[in-house]
């Protein structure tokens, strides 16, 4: 991945864009927030969440216009993850209760950029940008949201801003899981077999997308009722997972280079016998005990119990020839600039599924509980944006 000096696409597109600089004596805003852990009725929203300030020189502030909602949403307002994400936080955001709370989701933004840390170096303020949100940070269910300048993009000119934050945090991922893990590059995939467990979610009509424009073969298992979808996406190949034993429709297939795991659980009895074996295959699954493992044992013990399960699989696999990896979310300005140009020539689209209004937070947590996405969840947060 290029780590070079980042280059926006045109000045221009952000001129016109008049942005209300009253922010700066202001210590209030618009949020919805959790106080506790708990199901949908936790959501609360105030018009008196704390300001986000910078506290450091390479961070920059954004206006939200639209927040893309991920499953992660829901587990995190479950308290899934707390020990983990509570470790990562920095201490200098933490509230003045010395607690998490009040927590801020919503992991995908796009919006404009308001402030600038003296040492952001690429970025100006009303510059467009998209980003994917750590998950320790606060969220994007908010006015604004401070972010580190190496999480941040340009975002794409021909996306709006609903459409843009439909993007980042699957985007991220499914980089993070084939490019980093899977040493997938769009030079390498022209030969290349790859199957996607799960594909008509949001990690997986990114994927599709991504492996399409770089030249592999894609398979892909989903139900019966998402086979034209994932087919429109570019999908070679579509198994319905309900229509009998999926594992057996797929062992009559030739066998892959990668697989792709977003649905996990019983997958991995069988999945890694779908590789090629002794020829650097790999299965990289995104659905991994490490998050559960320190919310139920504590961060020490649950490191210690991830890593010797991580290594005792990773190692009866290498026996039989495949690898076997746990893929994760990074948050990448870098890779979302790889990604901005891609969706720009027209190489990849959003898939937005539904979008709520801001006032519909807690209705979009409900859609996302249902399950059975295609595509995502986007909430238009502010008026400002498209
Ligand atoms: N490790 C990490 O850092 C990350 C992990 N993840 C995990 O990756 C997974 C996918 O995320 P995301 O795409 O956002 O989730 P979504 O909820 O958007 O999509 C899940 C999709 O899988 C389909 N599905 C469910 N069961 C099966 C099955 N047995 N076989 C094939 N398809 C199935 C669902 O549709 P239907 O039920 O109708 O078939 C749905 O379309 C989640 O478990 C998520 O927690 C995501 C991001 C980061």
């Amino acid at each position: 991945m290029k780590a070079c000096a980042r280059n926006p696409p045109s000045r221009l597109q952000n001129q016109s864009r008049r942005i209300s600089t009253s922010r700066r004596c202001r210590d209030v805003m618009p949020a919805w927030v959790i106080d506790k852990y708990g199901s949908n009725d936790v959501l609360r929203f105030t018009r008196n969440a704390s300001f986000p300030s910078i506290t450091y020189p390479n961070e920059v502030m954004v206006k939200v216009f639209a927040a893309g909602l991920n499953p992660l949403d829901v587990s995190m307002r479950g308290g899934y993850g707390a020990a983990t994400l509570s470790m990562k936080r920095d201490p200098l955001s933490i509230s003045r209760s010395g607690s998490e709370f009040p927590l801020i989701l919503g992991r995908d933004v796009s919006g404009v950029i308001m402030e600038c840390g003296l040492g952001v170096k690429y970025f100006q303020e009303r510059d467009e940008v998209w980003a994917a949100i750590p998950p320790w940070k606060q969220g994007s269910l908010a006015e604004f949201v401070v972010l580190s300048a190496n999480e941040i993009s340009w975002k794409p000119k021909s996306l709006s801003h609903t459409e843009a934050a439909a993007m980042p945090y699957v985007a991220a991922t499914a980089w993070s899981a084939l490019v980093n893990t899977g040493g997938l590059s769009k030079d390498n995939c022209g030969n290349k077999r790859i199957l996607i467990l799960g594909g008509s979610g949001g990690v997986g009509t990114f994927a599709i997308q991504l492996l399409k424009a770089w030249g592999a073969h894609v398979t892909v298992t989903c139900s019966q009722n998402a086979e034209q979808f994932v087919r429109g996406l570019g999908a070679d190949h579509v198994v319905d997972y309900t229509d009998g034993p999926v594992d057996v429709s797929l062992s009559g297939l030739e066998k892959f280079d990668l697989i792709l795991d977003n649905v996990g659980g019983d997958t991995e009895r069988w999945a890694l016998g779908l590789l090629k074996p002794w020829s650097g295959s790999k299965y990289v699954t995104l659905v991994t005990p490490f998050m559960q493992n320190t919310d139920r044992l504590g961060v020490a013990d649950g490191m210690m119990q991830t890593a010797a399960t991580v290594a005792s699989k990773a190692l009866k696999h290498l026996l039989r020839g495949v690898h076997y990896r746990w893929g994760f979310f990074a948050p990448s300005g870098p890779a979302l600039d790889e990604i901005r140009d891609m969706v720009d020539k027209g190489q990849i689209r959003p898939v937005v599924e539904e979008t709520f209004s801001f006032c519909q937070v807690p209705q979009a947590f409900q859609k996302l509980e249902k399950g059975h996405a295609r595509g995502k969840t986007v909430v238009r947060v502010s008026t400002g944006g498209t």
